[in-house]
Formats: C-alpha cells, sequence, structure tokens
C-alpha cells in the first residue's frame, strides 16, 4: 500500500501544529550544511543573526560571528563578494543560487580556504520589505579538490598519451623510413621506388606527360671493392648517390635498384632533358671523386600510351647494356613516337 499520500499530510499538518516549530529545530540544528540567517541593516549593511551549528563548527562558536557586520567577521576580498551576493538577493527580492569561495579563520584560529554552493532566500516583514535572508551553503571544498586532483590526473594522462603518440609517430617514421629506404644510400629501395614509379607512369599517361627513366650503373665497380676493400665500396655508392640526388629535380625518384645500380624516374622531362642531367652527372661524379670512377647510363622516355613500367625498365636496362658493351663511361638514348622527332 503506497504510504506517501498520508505520510505528506501528517507532515504538513506537524509543521502547522505547535511541534512544527520543533520540526524546525530540528532541522536546523542537525542539518549537516551551513544553515544562516542575515539581517538586513541597509543597502551593503548585513549582520549576522544566526548561524547553525554545522557553520558553528566551520567558523567557530556562535558567538564569534552572531551579531557581526559581515566586513568585521570576514576580510576583503571575501567579505566583498559575500555583500555583493546578499545585495543582489535584496535587490532581486527572489532566491538566489550562487558559488562562492573565501578565505575564513576556522575554530583552531588558523585560515582556510573554502567553496560553496549558496541558495539565499529573502524573507519579507509583515510590510513587505526584505528584513532577512536565509542561507543554505553547501560545502563543496572536497569535491573541488577531489575534481582538481581528478583535472591534474586527467592532464597528466592526457600529457603522457601525447608523449607515448609523439614516441609511436617517431617510431611509425623511422619504420616508414627503413621500409621504403636503401639502408646504404639513403635512396629509395627497389620495392617502394617500383611502387612510386608507378604511380608517377600513371600520372604521365593519364596527363599525356613527358617522362623519362634512367638506369645507371658504376663501371667496374667490382675493382674498388677487390683493391680497396668493401667499406671504400661502400663510401663510394653512398656518395654516387648523394651526387645523383644532389643533380636531379626534387621531384625525380631515386632509388637504389641492386648492387651498384641505380634507377631514376624523372617526370615531366624530355629525353634531351634526361640526358643533359645525365651529363651533368658524369661531370660531377668527376669533379668530386680523387679515385676515377665512371658510369654507364640507359636512359629511355615513356612511349605514347604506355603506362606499364616494366618495358620501359626493360629497354633502360638494354640501353644501359648496350652503354657497357661499347666501351663503358657512357650514355645511351633510344625512343620512339613523338619523343623520337623532337631530338
Ligand atoms: N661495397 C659494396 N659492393 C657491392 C654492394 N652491392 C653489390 N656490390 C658489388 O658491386 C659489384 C658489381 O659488380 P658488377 O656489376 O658485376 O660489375 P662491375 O665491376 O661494376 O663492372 P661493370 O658493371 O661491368 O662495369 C660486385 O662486386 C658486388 O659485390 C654493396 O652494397 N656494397
Amino acid at each position: 500500500m503506497d504510504t506517501t499520500p498520508e505520510l505528506r499530510t501528517d507532515i504538513l499538518r506537524l509543521l502547522d501544529s505547535s511541534a512544527g516549530i520543533l520540526f524546525v529545530k530540528h532541522l536546523w540544528e542537525h542539518f549537516p550544511e551551513h544553515m544562516f540567517i542575515i539581517r538586513v541593516e541597509g543597502p551593503e549593511d548585513f549582520i549576522i543573526e544566526a548561524v547553525n551549528p554545522a557553520q558553528q563548527a566551520t567558523l567557530g562558536h556562535e558567538t564569534a560571528c552572531v551579531g557581526k557586520r559581515i566586513d568585521e567577521l570576514l576580510s576583503s576580498p571575501t567579505a566583498d563578494d559575500v555583500i555583493a551576493n546578499y545585495s543582489r538577493c535584496v535587490e532581486e527580492g527572489k532566491p538566489i543560487r550562487y558559488e562562492e569561495k573565501g578565505i575564513y579563520i576556522g575554530p583552531d584560529g588558523a585560515h582556510r580556504s573554502g567553496h560553496w554552493l549558496t541558495l539565499l532566500v529573502p524573507i519579507h516583514d509583515r510590510s513587505g520589505k526584505i528584513s532577512h535572508l536565509f542561507g543554505v551553503a553547501q560545502n563543496l571544498t572536497e569535491l573541488r579538490l577531489a575534481r582538481q586532483a581528478l583535472e591534474r590526473h586527467n592532464l597528466e594522462l592526457e600529457r603522457r598519451v601525447a608523449e607515448r603518440t609523439a614516441e609511436l609517430m617517431e617510431v611509425n617514421q623511422q619504420l616508414t623510413h627503413l621500409a621504403t629506404h636503401d639502408y646504404l644510400t639513403n635512396t629509395y629501395n627497389r620495392r617502394h621506388l617500383v611502387h612510386l614509379a608507378e604511380i608517377e607512369l600513371r600520372r604521365s599517361h593519364r596527363y599525356d606527360l613527358p617522362l623519362c627513366l634512367m638506369m645507371l650503373d658504376i663501371d667496374d665497380f667490382k675493382t674498388i671493392n677487390d683493391h680497396n676493400g668493401h667499406a671504400a665500396g661502400d663510401a663510394a655508392l653512398r656518395e654516387i648517390a648523394d651526387i645523383v640526388i644532389q643533380t636531379v629535380r626534387d621531384c625525380d625518384l631515386v632509388g637504389r635498384y641492386g648492387g651498384d645500380e641505380f634507377l631514376i624516374m624523372m617526370p615531366e622531362t624530355t629525353l634531351s632533358g634526361a640526358k643533359e642531367t645525365a651529363e651533368r652527372l658524369c661531370r660531377a661524379l668527376q669533379r668530386t671523386r680523387e679515385v676515377r670512377l665512371t658510369l654507364s647510363i640507359g636512359i629511355t622516355a615513356r612511349e605514347p600510351g604506355e603506362e606499364l613500367l616494366d618495358p620501359l625498365v626493360q629497354r633502360a636496362d638494354e640501353l644501359l647494356l648496350r652503354a657497357k658493351r661499347q666501351g663503358r663511361n657512357r650514355i645511351e638514348t633510344e625512343v620512339s613516337g613523338p619523343e623520337a622527332k623532337r631530338q
């Protein structure tokens, strides 16, 4: 059986009766949050009329505050804020709710800071004038401290996640670099070069742009290894890769195709342009190296309609072999279609 209506009626009847005052007194004494009554003396003149035991426990003995003006009890700026809120409640003539914080002196005489959610209700006298303010202040200090600790903890977590993410991104970049580059020369490795070259070739086909493929091989490289050691051979490979990268355009794709062989894809480049670059490369090599080292180079151009990489690579390789057969230190080019007419 639902007893709620019955109970409600009983409580209302109790409040109406003379026992109601005991009920309110019981509430006042045992309510765990601050309850207080303020006498309104003037626009900014407020006197503490009563504080409940919960508030006394925070602020010290009743006699320490009852009968005192707010600005006698609290120092600035806490007192200013309290008075401003009381004045607002009087001006608006209706209950207001606000958060407040301040420094107060506890029962032990020590200064403490607190944070409250306060509800202020104006009380009117018979003439309708606001004579008192009734306040209930819920102490949020612990909650605030817990929230601040949680926020600090969250910030720390976010910082750690960001730090870890940055580390992972760096490792990821390193892994990507390792997976796409030749460890010795830092040019693209064969697999990645082929991947990029296929994309570039499709783009050239789509927009009908010129494109050249250059394959180069160091002449008699074996003798460097044999005479000067493998480390000298490695150093020569690195040096040649650097010279190639410095000589070609930024958009050209340079990769080590295998051993002492490099492949260079040159987008938007005609055969004559690619040949000029190859000549520049050979000259740069002569200038740079004390040990005489030459290159054999084969260059082919994309034929109209051509969009597959293998035939291009095959042609460049054949031209390279032709350069080797014809005495090394040579650049061999070959082209058909419109590019041939431009030569
Ligand atoms: N130091 C070093 N040598 C390598 C590397 N990869 C391949 N080689 C050597 O490069 C040499 C390639 O020789 P080949 O291509 O057969 O011939 P070559 O001596 O260059 O002569 P031609 O190409 O005919 O002019 C071999 O001795 C390989 O061992 C490498 O990463 N480091």
